[in-house]
């Protein structure tokens, strides 16, 4: 089989030219990718739409030639699956019903959930039979404190406050719909790698603002039984953890979940980051806005991340999703000076 490069590197190994994706790599900065999106009056209809998600999947591969294809989905495809109301407004981003009593809790639907998720499943076939076989797939879901932070505001905030109120009031709440998040996740990852998927992400994009004993109540712990869930049911299943903004919690998150690559933001020290590739493979740490940006800036971020991480096992990616205003030559000449052919 052709060296899927990201596996190398999942595995421990380091390889000359690192792998490189970016996340949110298939999105609104590329017009093909609009094109689709304006046939469909709903953006999670799109997600539900395997052949259409399946071309918006290959879409920054054709155009980049990136190592790695990941799924094109939704993290809040989940809490629609457990039967929550939720719904994309354009430019104002996910609005859900928020769920903050028992009464709602009792009504999410389990059982159900994997089902509704089918169409995903199927675009994940659908991309491995049409993905080249020398590329990574990647799957992922929502880590499950990052996805009941979203139930339970109903929207985005930029501190979490809800959630983290109702940690407070009623933590017992919390650990319900955490538990129920955890098994509805490890049922959706199983299915994904079973479909075809070479490696799941778990993106924890809301790491940054617990407290400790609630950064591990509520980040470690539930991430824990789902990385153990997933390898339980596909043994030596790959998973990357990608615990946004955690700091200082960086080392007790690795401690506590054991994923076999972690993904940095772009404020991780990048000599910290390299203490840290000493002990498991490392993605990510470009800042999306020297991306954007370009120029310069860009070749000279590139060129330092390369010289510090390049030498262990690293995959070039961003420390956070792409800007959509990002212009596409930024992105080729991304690619071109991690592959040395700039
Ligand atoms: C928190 C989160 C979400 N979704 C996701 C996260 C975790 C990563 C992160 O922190 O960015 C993850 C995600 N969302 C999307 C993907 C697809 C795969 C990829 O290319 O990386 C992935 C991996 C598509 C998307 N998800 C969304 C879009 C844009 C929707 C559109 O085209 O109308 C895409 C392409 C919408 C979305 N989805 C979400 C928000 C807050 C929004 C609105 C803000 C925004 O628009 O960026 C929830």
């Amino acid at each position: 089989m052709a060296e899927r490069k990201m596996l190398t590197v999942l595995g421990g190994q380091t390889c000359d030219v690192p792998p490189i994706w970016l996340m949110r790599q298939a999105g609104r900065y590329l017009p093909e990718y609009r094109e689709i999106r304006a046939r469909y009056p709903s953006f999670l209809d799109l997600c539900y739409a395997p052949e259409s998600a399946c071309e918006i999947t290959l879409q920054p591969i054709r155009r980049f030639d990136f190592d790695a294809a990941i799924l094109f989905s939704d993290i809040l495809v989940v809490p629609d699956a457990l039967g929550q109301d939720v719904r994309f407004e354009v430019g104002e981003g996910p609005r859900l019903q928020p769920i903050t009593t028992e009464a709602h809790l009792s009504t999410l639907d389990l059982n159900g959930a994997l089902r509704r998720l089918s169409p995903v499943l199927e675009t994940v076939e659908r991309v491995r039979a049409a993905l080249a076989p020398e590329k990574t797939l990647l799957g992922f879901c929502g880590a499950p404190w990052t996805v009941a932070t979203y139930m339970i505001a109903g929207h985005a905030t930029p501190d979490q406050a809800p959630a983290r109120m109702l940690a407070y009031e009623n933590p017992g709440f919390l650990e319900r719909l955490l538990d129920m998040l955890v098994e509805a996740s490890a049922q959706y990852l199983v299915a994904q790698l079973k479909a075809g998927a070479d490696a799941v992400q778990i993106f924890e994009s809301w790491a940054g603002p617990l407290p400790e004993r609630e950064f591990h109540r509520w980040v470690i712990e539930p991430t824990r039984a789902l990385v153990r869930r997933v390898r339980a049911e596909v043994p030596g299943a790959r998973i990357i953890g990608f615990p946004r903004a955690a700091g200082l919690r960086l080392e007790p998150y690795l401690d506590g979940v054991a994923p076999d690559m972690v993904a940095l933001d772009w404020t991780v020290p990048l000599e910290y980051a390299q203490r840290i590739q000493s002990r498991i493979p490392i993605q990510g740490t470009l800042d999306p806005l020297a991306l954007l940006v370009g120029g310069e800036a860009l070749d000279a971020e590139v060129r330092r991340i390369l010289g510090v991480l390049g030498g262990g096992p690293f995959v070039f990616n961003l420390g956070h999703g792409i800007i959509k205003e990002t212009p596409i030559p930024h992105v080729e000449r991304l690619v071109a000076l991690v592959r040395g052919e700039a």
